[in-house]
């Protein structure tokens, strides 16, 4: 956490729908200023969960708290920005009456407007396109005044469902500039996303939702640290060798189809295990052909997190949070 106030604070909270809980006891926090990866498989409760932190779903149980006061109170809610994945546009409107329309709603004067709209036009990259109907905007360029929309009142704390769903990868790049603005502003963003490699080069700190709870959350240092993926290539895994490796790190994966040579994948969580592993190749007699450490990613860890029931987790000598 940034700061000592928690932007968001929620304490198993749920969610039930038709007797099944889809949101199911999750505690979560996030700090002040940070810029917050919220993850999960489809259907694992972040949509609902988000609803709730904007006051727009009653909780059935547990506690949230935003920006140190209740989502239902009408002056936290005119801190927050929304960008929903799947907004209804009037698109009759031109991108400028749309803002318009929204600010107005947001409590900005006609005052404000007149130069806030202009600048958060050209901060999504729309400069020179206001004065156009949505109807004849690109989908890239609909989400980018969807963004503009939900930055224009200068919130405290944003929420990006899917932000660059439809964005080429310019526009991909342009959002994570906006982000890292917003990040720099001190405002705290609450970002949904399926595209890991995106919420890896911008998040602080995620959590990893799965059937409504929180699987893990932390920072990415914490949640990457704890573990070096390593390949190793030889000649040939002779069953010795394979038990040397194992008593070095954990064995997570193993390739010996093709003759002269074998992979192998392993777990280490020190990086001085790296030589013991040169040397147990040449103790037993293989060619080391190479032996890179890998950067665990997100997607790695989504996939083991996601895969493995959350009791397994432990089992798998992931980092913990
Ligand atoms: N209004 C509702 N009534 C009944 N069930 C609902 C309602 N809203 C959501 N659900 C159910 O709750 C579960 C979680 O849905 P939610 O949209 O929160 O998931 P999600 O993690 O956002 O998924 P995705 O990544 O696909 O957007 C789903 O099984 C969904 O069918």
């Amino acid at each position: 956490m940034l700061g000592n106030v928690a932007a968001i604070e929620t304490r198993e909270l749920r969610k039930v729908y038709r007797g099944r809980a889809v949101v199911d006891g999750l505690s979560l926090t996030v700090g002040e200023g940070e810029v917050f990866g919220f993850l999960g498989p489809n259907g694992a409760g972040k949509s609902t969960t988000v609803k709730m932190l904007l006051g727009l779903v009653h909780p059935s149980g547990g506690e949230v708290r935003v920006l140190g006061g209740s989502p239902a109170d009408p002056a936290v809610r005119a801190r927050l920005g929304f960008l929903p994945e799947q907004f209804r546009f009037q698109t009759w409107m031109t991108g400028e009456e749309f803002l318009r329309f929204h600010g107005r709603l947001a409590g900005l004067t006609a005052a404000e407007l007149r130069g806030r709209v202009p600048e958060v036009l050209a901060t999504v990259g729309l400069a020179g396109r206001g004065a156009e109907a949505l109807s004849g905007y690109s989908k890239g360029m609909l989400q980018r005044a969807g963004l503009a929309g939900a930055i224009l009142a200068r919130p405290r704390l944003v929420f990006l469902d899917e932000p660059t769903s439809a964005l080429d990868p310019i526009g991909r790049v342009e959002v994570r500039e906006i982000i890292e603005r917003l990040r720099a502003e001190g405002v705290t963003v609450f970002l949904n996303s399926h595209l890991l490699s995106e919420v890896e080069q911008v998040c602080d700190r995620v959590a990893f939702v799965k059937a409504g709870r929180v699987l893990r959350q932390g920072s990415m240092r914490e949640l990457m640290g704890g573990v070096l993926p390593v390949d190793v290539r030889v000649d040939r895994l002779s069953p010795e060798l394979l038990a040397a490796f194992a008593r070095v790190g954990e064995v997570r994966h193993t390739d010996t189809n093709t003759p002269g040579r074998a992979e192998v994948e392993l777990w280490l969580t020190r990086e001085d295990a790296l030589p013991t592993l040169a040397d147990a190749v040449h103790a037993q007699g293989a060619r080391l052909y190479a032996l890179t450490p890998r950067r665990p990613d997100l997607e790695t860890l989504f996939l083991e997190l996601i895969e493995d029931t959350p009791e397994a987790a432990p089992a798998r000598g992931l980092a913990r949070a």
